[in-house]
């Protein structure tokens, strides 16, 4: 057996909220024990400076370029990870990790083009928290041809196996509802299949901050006064993402407000909410066989018009949908825990990404390890 690692994940999400911060031990294959999480949340000035980066980004052509004020954003991403690595030491003592999974910030991803660029500089950050940082984790994906992304399906494999046995059930499919969705689909035996869904959040962020002043939509209050405008739903869904078969991945200014234009605030809330599910549920299409679980992950499970609409979807299906507690997960700390798996399995070199999550050529590792 594999030495046990006591690794910390760092993630920050396309929704730009803040920092995920797990702890995990886990030799990289079994998880052995999940550990406490914390959520650090950006200011406003700062989640300004990185939407603004999305822009700045765009004339990127090489993964390292950083244009314009990228260099200096990225410094102070770093140095807001290694105070959060800070924070989380002072509150769980117990949890000192001997190795750091840096996510970093996603300002540009052109799968198509072989390019995906996450700011965050993990030399840095390892010299700040004087611990190993395994960064960089989805070039090598790219280089072998795949999407870069999604990289979450390894741990959502290694949690399908760690769940309690009323719950292990095939096939599983974990989703995480981020700002940006992707599915992984569990099966019996062999490799796992996972792409990106379709969008999240992000329309409905996008949507509460343009309509409402609001920074997302809390619960579903206004989703809930609000009607389905089905037509909208379905002409996205008839957008060719959709219909391309996987694997597939997405950018965070893939899809836009455009079809719900004009809309009131609730019922475009309520609307992109059954956009999320079917969206979601879209994915089904792509599954060799019918799922028996959902498991929901990621900030999307507590907008109940989302969970509620995939949960009929699903159950219509003969499948059932739990959000990530009911079956003993933190499904706010989903992301972040993989972060912290994906470091382990990285320095083991063992695969990160399959053929059938990324569409690489052959099962590859991938990141770089940075010293303190
Ligand atoms: N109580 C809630 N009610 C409704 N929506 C919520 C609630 N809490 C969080 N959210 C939604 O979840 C989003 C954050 O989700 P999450 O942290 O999973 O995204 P992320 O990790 O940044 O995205 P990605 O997985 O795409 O990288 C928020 O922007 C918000 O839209
Ligand atoms: C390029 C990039 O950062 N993609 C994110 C984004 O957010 C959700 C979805 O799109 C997923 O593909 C990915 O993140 C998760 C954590 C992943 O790689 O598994």
């Amino acid at each position: 057996m594999a030495a046990m690692t006591t690794a910390l994940g760092l993630m920050s999400g396309t929704s730009m909220d803040g920092i995920d911060v797990a702890a995990l031990r886990t030799d990289g294959e079994t998880i052995v024990e999940r550990g406490p999480s914390l959520f650090v949340p950006y200011d406003d000035t700062f989640r300004a400076r990185i939407e603004a980066a999305l822009q700045t980004a765009k004339v990127i052509e090489q993964r390292d370029q950083r244009p314009h004020d990228l260099a200096e954003l990225e410094r102070d991403l770093t140095q807001r990870h290694a105070e959060a690595v800070h924070a989380f030491r002072a509150k769980f003592p117990d949890w000192q990790p001997e190795l750091i999974g840096f996510h970093g910030q996603t300002v540009l991803h052109r799968p198509a083009e072989g390019l995906t660029v996450q700011i965050g500089d993990g030399a840095l950050l390892a010299q700040r928290t004087g611990t190993p940082v395994v960064y960089n984790m989805r070039a090598a994906d790219m280089v072998a041809g795949g999407q870069g992304a999604p990289l979450v399906p390894a741990y959502h494999v290694a949690l399908a196996k760690s769940l309690p046995e009323t719950f292990r059930r095939t096939p599983t499919v974990f989703v995480n509802i981020g700002g940006i969705s992707n599915v992984t689909y569990v099966p019996a035996s062999g490799d796992p299949v996972a792409f990106d869904s379709g969008p999240g959040n992000q329309l409905i962020d996008q949507w509460m901050q343009r309509e409402g002043g609001l920074a997302f939509d809390a619960d579903g209050v206004a989703a809930a006064k609000g009607s389905v405008h089905q037509a909208i739903v379905e002409a996205y869904l008839q957008l060719p993402f959709f219909a391309r078969p996987a694997p597939k991945s997405l950018d965070r200014g893939d899809f836009d407000l455009s079809g719900v234009q004009g809309l009131n605030l609730n019922d475009g809330a309520r609307t992109l909410a059954a956009l999320a599910a079917e969206a979601v549920f879209a994915a089904r299409k792509q599954m060799p066989e019918t799922p028996k679980l959902w498991i929901l992950c990621g900030g999307g499970r507590k907008n109940p018009h989302i969970s509620g609409d995939l949960q009929r979807l699903a159950e219509a299906d003969g499948g059932e949908v739990v959000a990530a507690e009911e079956v003993g997960l933190d499904g706010d700390a989903t992301e972040a825990e993989a972060w912290a798996y994906l470091a382990v399995r990285s320095t083991r070199g063992l695969p990160l990404t399959w053929p059938t999550t990324t569409g690489c050529d052959r099962p590859v590792t991938g990141g770089v390890l940075a010293q303190p």
